[in-house]
Order: C-alpha cells, then sequence, then structure tokens
C-alpha cells in the first residue's frame, strides 16, 4: 500500500489547519452561542476579552490529530481510487478515472475519517466554547484546562461513548461531502489543464479553494447538528439524538439554523483547502 499519500496528507493538512484555526474558532461560536451578533462582532469581542490566543484557543490537539485525521482522508481516498482503476496516483494524469470512482473513493475516506476524527472534535469544540479569558491570575480556573484534561474529564463524566458524542453526525456530514470535496477538485483541475499534463500551481489553489468551499457549504447543515450534539451533554442532555437535535432545532431557530457559520466556513475553507492541495500535490510530485 503507498504511503507516501498518508504522509503528504498529514503534513498539507497541518499546514492548512494553521492557517484556518482562527476562522474555526469564530464560526464554532457563532454556531453554539448566541451572545455574538455577527462574524465582525463575535472577532471583536474574541480578541478584546481574551486576546489574539483567543482565536488559538483548542489548537495544539488537532495539530496532532490531523497527522491521523488527514493522512487517512488522503490516504484512504488515494489506495481506495488504486483498488477501483488500478491506477496509482502518478498514473492517474494519463488515465484519468471516472468520477463515479472519484466521489466513492472520497465518500470511503470521508467516513473511515469521520470515526478518527469524532473525538478529537469533540475535545476541539468543547475548548473552543470555553470563554474565559486565557489565564488570568485569581479568577477561578476553566472547566477544562486543556486537551487532555478536557479527556479525561469527558472520559470520567461521561464515559467511553462520551468521547463519541456527535459521531454519529459527523459521519453524515463527512461521508457524502468528502465525496463532492474531491469531485469539484479533479473537476476543476480537469477543466483547466491541457490533457495528460500536470496542472499548474495557480489551478491546483484554486481548485483546492474551490472544493473546500463546495464541500463545506453542502457539510454545514450537518456541522451545525454535530457541534450542537457536541455540546449537548455538558451540564444535561437535551437532544435524544440526531433528527431530534435536527427538529428542535428547526422548531426554535427556522431553517436559517442550517446555515449558521456557513460564511465563516467558507473563508476559512478556500485559503484551507488551497493550501493543503497545493502543499499534497508538490509533496507527491517531489517524490514520485
Ligand atoms: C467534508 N468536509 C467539508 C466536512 C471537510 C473536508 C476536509 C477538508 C479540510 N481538512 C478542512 O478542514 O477544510
Amino acid at each position: 500500500m503507498p504511503v507516501e499519500e498518508f504522509v503528504a496528507g498529514w503534513i498539507s493538512g497541518a499546514l492548512g489547519l494553521v492557517l484556518g484555526h482562527p476562522f474555526d474558532t469564530v464560526k464554532v461560536r457563532l454556531q453554539t452561542q448566541t451572545t455574538y451578533r455577527g462574524i465582525v462582532d463575535c472577532m471583536v469581542k474574541i480578541y478584546r476579552h481574551e486576546s489574539l490566543l483567543g482565536f488559538f484557543k483548542g489548537m495544539s490537539f488537532p495539530i496532532a490529530s490531523i497527522a491521523v485525521v488527514n493522512s487517512v482522508l488522503f490516504g484512504v481516498y488515494s489506495n481506495t481510487l488504486l483498488l477501483l482503476t488500478a491506477t496509482s496516483h502518478q498514473e492517474r494524469r494519463a488515465q484519468p478515472p471516472s468520477y463515479t470512482h472519484i466521489f466513492l473513493a472520497g465518500c470511503t475516506g470521508g467516513f473511515l475519517q469521520a470515526y478518527c476524527l469524532a473525538p478529537f472534535d469533540l475535545i476541539k469544540v468543547r475548548l473552543q466554547n470555553q470563554t474565559e479569558p486565557v489565564a488570568q491570575p485569581g479568577s477561578p480556573p476553566p472547566q477544562y484546562q486543556g486537551p487532555m484534561h478536557c479527556a479525561a474529564s469527558i472520559f470520567r463524566e461521561e464515559g467511553y461513548r462520551g468521547l463519541f458524542r456527535g459521531a454519529w453526525a459527523l459521519m453524515l456530514r463527512d461521508t457524502p461531502t468528502v465525496g463532492i470535496y474531491f469531485i469539484t477538485y479533479e473537476g476543476l483541475c480537469r477543466q483547466y489543464t491541457p490533457e495528460g499534463q500536470n496542472p499548474s500551481s495557480a489551478t491546483v489553489l484554486v481548485a483546492g479553494g474551490f472544493a473546500g468551499i463546495a464541500s463545506w457549504v453542502a457539510a454545514t447543515p450537518l456541522d451545525v447538528i454535530k457541534s450542537r450534539m457536541q455540546m449537548d451533554g455538558l451540564r444535561r442532555r437535551v437532544y435524544q439524538g440526531v433528527l431530534d437535535c435536527m427538529m428542535s432545532s428547526v422548531r426554535q431557530e427556522g431553517l436559517g439554523v442550517f446555515f449558521r457559520g456557513v460564511t465563516i466556513n467558507s473563508a476559512r475553507a478556500f485559503p484551507v483547502n488551497a493550501v493543503t492541495f497545493l502543499s499534497y500535490e508538490y509533496l507527491l510530485r517531489w517524490w514520485g
């Protein structure tokens, strides 16, 4: 099984992640709290109360976990495509796989990465939602002191299954949308690249950026539900399951609730995925 794809997925994921984390914090806050009036208001408040560091809350853990998550995403995608079409990454420009195969391979990658991502994502969301200023002497400490402490407390209070809270919603979110992610990327690359050639850097950046936007727009409804399921159970359980969470969110806030954070998700998705795909392609070309 070719391993380069796994390593390239890891490095490119980490680069994209740092760039996108501040957007991600704003997104999670907008989706789960009602104190902010919009993106700008949220940013200003985070900066005032928590300084620049507030934007980077909960980042150390994703950086460590992206090694697993993004390498599973790209590694499983590429190896599933190899199984389906019997072409390696290097051969794919000459013999382009069909969109059905690309979609199926993407869904497989999305499904498996969601499973690995679930506990890490839960911890990230819980830490991002702590609004206390970073380390103020004299004030009571926040509920979770860091990722390990957060993981241990969830395990203690909610058991092993507690670490997978929201995992169903996450799998439903990622299985089809990672398919969309790779279809958009490949489609745009093919559109703007002469046959048989490698896409230029500019093409890769733009195609990666739009792949990020397209998949995130499609993923946002279940992203909202996922974040809410993950915050549920902190004080008392509100939702009975994914469907119940959807129904009661719509009943209380209208259909618009499914698009909470869509603007910020898209603004984050472009740079993150442009950089992810560019570094992924270049690492593989360089090693190939
Ligand atoms: C499928 N869905 C849109 C949910 C995620 C696609 C993952 C892409 C990248 N790691 C990122 O964080 O943007």
